[in-house]
């Protein structure tokens, strides 16, 4: 990416010239199908005032994956109708579209995308979603990190993990009353397309994941935890400008932790927000409250 590197995205600059546009900061949102992933954006949309802002002058938008998915040819029209297509294979998504809209959006830029009609498996371009600028951007979906050029896109990575019961008993009615399907093409589809894919394709990203969130939208400590930490990135951003997150150092001041400590040290020898936020994912994935663990240690994270 011309001119763009993590450190300056996440400090929330971009130079374009005599202008300073503001990058936001990403966050992306996996999972596996009905583990919650869109209910978890909403809450954090909700507790953040922002679900009933006018979407013009949100500070916080949440994205779905879903308007990645790519159009499909007349036969795999077919075969999508007979519930014959999997769409929970990464052939499905058109990322090419997806890394330059996510590129779009770092850049502080509007950028339009079609919603998505499960009813007749395709987009709808007559119903563009338009995506302002914001300050923090959540892309949620199945997939957002299998392809390594989008995952490296996120500044921070949550998984939300609920178990596969939990998931197939809510998908059921979901695709049942919202997607106009019926019963056994629900459970086929399952059977034949969604868990494979999810065992080879999705569960496998949850090792990339900073935060992994237990039980979805249930885990209230784990969402509030979240929001307090973008509230205290937007805090920054509007106190500060691109200077940085002191304030993740007084929140985070949890008798005299040294990671704490380490996080004020990242600012001030100047390394930055991007580090402060890895040191406090990781400080937060080793932050376990007295009876109510809330986030699991995810152990393939190399050390920052
Ligand atoms: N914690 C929860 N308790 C009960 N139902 C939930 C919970 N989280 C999500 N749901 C329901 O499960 C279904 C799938 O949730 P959703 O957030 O859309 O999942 P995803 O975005 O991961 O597919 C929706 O009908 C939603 O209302
Ligand atoms: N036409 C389509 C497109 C996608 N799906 C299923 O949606 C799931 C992803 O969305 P979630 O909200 O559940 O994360 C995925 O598992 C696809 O099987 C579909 O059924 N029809």
């Amino acid at each position: 990416m011309e001119g763009i590197n993590k450190e300056n995205l996440a400090n929330g600059l971009e130079a374009t010239g005599k202008d300073e546009v503001k990058s936001p900061f990403l966050i992306g949102v996996a999972g596996g199908t009905a583990s919650g992933k869109s209910t978890v954006c909403k809450k954090i949309m909700e507790q953040l005032g922002q679900a009933e802002m006018d979407h013009t002058q949100r500070q916080v938008v949440s994205i779905s994956q879903d308007s990645f998915y790519r159009e499909l040819t007349p036969s795999e029209k077919l075969k999508a109708q007979k519930g014959l297509f999997n769409f929970d294979h990464p052939d499905a998504f058109a990322w090419d579209f997806m890394e330059k809209t996510l590129e779009q959006i770092l850049k502080g830029q509007k950028v339009e995308i079609p919603s998505y009609d499960y009813r007749t498996n395709s987009l709808d371009f007559e119903n563009m979603l338009v995506i302002y600028p914001a300050d923090v951007v959540l892309f949620e979906g199945i997939l957002v990190f299998y392809f390594p050029k989008i995952r490296d896109m996120f500044h921070m990575k949550l998984f939300v993990d609920t178990d596969s019961d939990t998931r197939l008993a809510r998908r059921v009615p979901r695709d049942i009353n919202e997607r106009g399907r019926d019963l056994d093409a629900v459970l086929t589809q399952y059977m034949t397309f969604v868990k494979p894919a999810f065992e080879e394709f999705c569960s496998p990203t949850k090792k990339f994941a900073d935060v992994i969130i237990p039980r979805g939208a249930d885990n209230t400590v784990a969402i509030d935890l979240i929001v307090q930490h973008i509230r205290d990135f937007l805090n920054n951003r509007t106190c500060h400008g691109s200077t940085g997150n002191m304030s993740l150092c007084v929140n985070l001041d949890i008798s005299g932790s040294v990671e704490a400590g380490s996080i004020g040290a990242d600012m001030a020898s100047g390394n930055g927000t991007y580090n402060a936020i890895r040191r406090f994912s990781t400080l937060c994935k080793e932050l376990t409250m007295k009876n109510n663990v809330f986030f699991e240690t995810n152990k393939n994270l190399p050390h920052h």
